[in-house]
């Protein structure tokens, strides 16, 4: 039966039915529903008792978000489009896990009401068994998007809310969570189910592109479609074997569930190699043609890193120089920097969103150097740390006599700088609003003037801005005005906190060898206590970490724990998220202590965790018995 909003009339009629009569409600309600409400009495429940949105235990919330990392990374880039999508709509989102608990919520939270505040929590039990039928609970039962209005949930108590949830499938066709909408005023529907079939697809398109293959290539009938997050997806290993294919690939090739044995060679005619071949030389997409006859073009999605080939964008014709992208290995960043790199070529503003050191700047720098602008130079401007009289004339530049104190001659400003290149615009939420309304002016006219200056200079810049700040908050307090935000996010890059990313040991390796330390140095068991640190520092405190185990290590010995910093090994809490100069600071501050007194650390240190063992203490440090005995004998 298709889904339509039915009358609460008929939903009543059908509760009667249901709940008094013990009759199938049958036409009256979705057969999914009444499907629900069977599960719900089976599991002992009556629609009228009250009942309450349990979160799962605090110590288990942490747990719960570890194991559903990849879902959460995934969802991440289609929830916050969404939560902008939503903003007026009174709608909250969620994420599930395939138990029904609350992983991650977004949207505009602050105007729900106190009970479904409640249920909107990290690590709440949304189960059928825990709160009866609602959207997300039945989606996954059934298998297919759906919408639970008012009197569909099976506790009278939760007759207020309307949800719309799909489920979500791993690249195997595995069920791994739902999203949903939901809130607690009635209203006019909007498309729902489809958006949120086209949010799972999305999500399921980033799940697919974290799983490890040689190359990943999305097909389409179209020549000129781009738009990789609805497109047909098939992952292949080194030797053309098909290592997993989306949804949308399996109903189109008509593949069933399993894809083991299946090759290259059984889709396409052709061969492999050809593929491979035509994706390092030719532009794409490229043309390929099913065994049916049918032509498809393929663009590349992902590709196995040591694969150094120059990928050629046709939307922006920019080459994209995977040698010089940073240790981003996580998949799902991996493809939003590519797309990211995409659209800034083609000129649309690039916005980069992430928590204090996930590496904004380090990727402002990868976009530009991997865009079409690579040539012109790349100008960041930090917008929090110029003052504020200082930072009009910095930005726009200044003519002779501007103001008391302007350079004779008049300047240029860094806008005008970054002509032919990249202007980045660092923690774009400190920037003043009154500045903001000349930034927008200049934005748009793509010309900027000088303080006391009536001429007009024509820009021919690329722009990334960069925030830690949540801007849809600043938006709603009047403190970032809505139109420059809608004008600088032409693309939002969002960079997830070290502790959800998937690629912890490969960016260990990476910043060793750029730290000049050889990865071998630290031992696997050394690495599972640097992966189950939270890094609230990011990447930052990551590399200062690694800084700080060289020096307290002997040259070439290996790192052992005692020679990681106290936080790390949970010898006393994590710092707080401090701003990034005291950070820094703070590694300087530890790097300068007395030599003494740090060998001392890590001796005592090394001699408590062999248990005063001279001989495990001298292994862990990479020194000889006799020298830890000569220097325990001196001090
Ligand atoms: N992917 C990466 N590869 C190598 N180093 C990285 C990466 N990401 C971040 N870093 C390191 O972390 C430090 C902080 O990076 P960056 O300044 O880009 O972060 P940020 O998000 O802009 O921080 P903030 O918001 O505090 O300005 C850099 O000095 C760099 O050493």
């Amino acid at each position: 039966m298709p889904q339509v909003m039915l009358t609460s009339a008929a939903v009543t009629q059908a509760r009667q039915l249901f709940f008094e009569e013990g009759t199938l409600p049958n036409g009256l309600v979705h057969d999914a529903v009444w499907r629900s409400w069977q599960r719900c009495l089976g599991d002992g429940r009556k629609a009228g008792e009250v009942m309450a949105f349990n979160p799962i235990r605090r110590n288990s919330v942490a747990g719960l978000l570890e194991r559903n990392r990849q879902l959460i990374i995934a969802s991440e880039p289609a929830i916050l489009l969404l939560a902008k999508a939503m903003t007026c709509t009174g709608y909250g989102i969620l994420l599930t896990d395939r138990d029904g608990v609350c992983l991650a919520v977004s949207g505009p939270i602050e105007h729900c009401g106190n009970m479904l505040r409640q249920a909107l929590c990290p690590g709440v039990d949304l189960s059928e068994r825990a709160i009866g039928t609602n959207a997300m609970a039945t989606a996954m039962a059934e298998g297919l998007p759906i919408g639970i209005f008012g009197g569909e949930h099976f506790f009278a108590q939760n007759e207020t809310f309307q949800c719309v949830a799909a489920p979500i499938f791993d690249p195997h066709g595995t069920l791994v969570g739902s999203i949903d909408i939901t809130r607690d005023a009635p209203g006019a529907q909007f498309g729902a189910l489809s958006l949120m079939l086209d949010c799972a697809a999305a999500i399921e398109t980033s799940l697919f592109l974290q799983s490890p293959a040689h190359i990943t290539i999305g097909l389409n009938w179209r020549a000129d479609a781009n738009d990789k997050f609805s497109v047909v997806i098939v992952a292949f290993g080194k030797d053309g074997e098909v290592q997993a294919i989306n949804r949308a690939a399996r109903r189109f090739l008509g593949i069933g569930a399993t894809v083991s044995g299946l090759r290259y060679q059984d889709l396409f005619q052709g061969n492999f190699a050809g593929l491979m071949d035509a994706i390092k030389t030719a532009r794409h997409p490229i043309p390929l043609t099913l065994q049916s006859g049918l032509c498809l073009f393929a663009q590349p999605l992902f590709l196995k890193p040591h694969e150094t080939v120059t990928v050629r964008s046709s939307a922006a014709n920019a080459p994209l120089k995977q040698t010089v992208m940073p240790a981003f290995g996580d998949a799902a960043i991996q493809l939003s920097l590519h797309r990211s790199i995409r659209a800034l070529s083609a000129g649309l503003p690039i916005l980069i969103q992430g928590e204090t050191g996930t590496g904004k700047e380090v990727a402002a720098r990868a976009l530009h150097a991997n865009s079409a602008g690579c040539k012109g130079p790349f100008i960041a401007i930090n917008c929090g740390a110029i003052p504020r009289d200082l930072i009009e004339g910095e930005l726009f530049g200044y003519a002779d006599g501007a103001y008391t104190g302007a350079r004779r001659g008049g300047a240029k400003g860094k806008i005008e700088d970054a002509n032919g290149g990249t202007l980045f615009l660092d923690e774009i939420g400190d920037m003043p609003i009154d500045l903001q309304t000349r930034l927008l002016r200049v934005l748009e006219s793509r010309e900027v003037t000088r303080l006391g200056e009536s001429t007009l200079r024509k820009l021919d810049i690329q722009l990334i801005s960069a925030t830690h700040q949540d801007l849809d908050t600043l938006v709603l307090e009047k403190r970032f005005r809505s139109d420059l935000y809608f004008r600088l996010n032409g693309m939002m890059l969002y960079l997830p906190p070290l502790r959800l990313r998937s690629d912890l040991s490969t960016l260990i390796d990476a910043l060793l060898s750029e730290e000049g330390i050889d990865p071998a140095r630290l031992a696997v068991d050394k690495r599972l206590t640097l992966e189950s640190y939270p890094w609230p520092g990011n990447t930052r405190e990551l590399r200062t970490a690694l800084r700080f185990a060289q020096v307290m290590a002997d040259d070439l010995a290996p790192i052992l724990l005692c020679h990681l910093p106290d936080a790390v090994r949970g010898l006393k809490s994590a710092p707080s998220l401090l701003p990034a100069s005291s950070q820094q600071l703070q590694g300087e501050i530890v790097a300068v202590k007395p030599l003494k007194e740090l060998a001392s650390e890590v001796i005592t240190s090394a001699l408590y965790e062999s248990k005063g063992n001279i001989t495990c203490a001298a292994l862990q440090l990479g020194i000889s018995r006799a020298t830890l005995h000569r220097w325990l004998n001196k001090n």
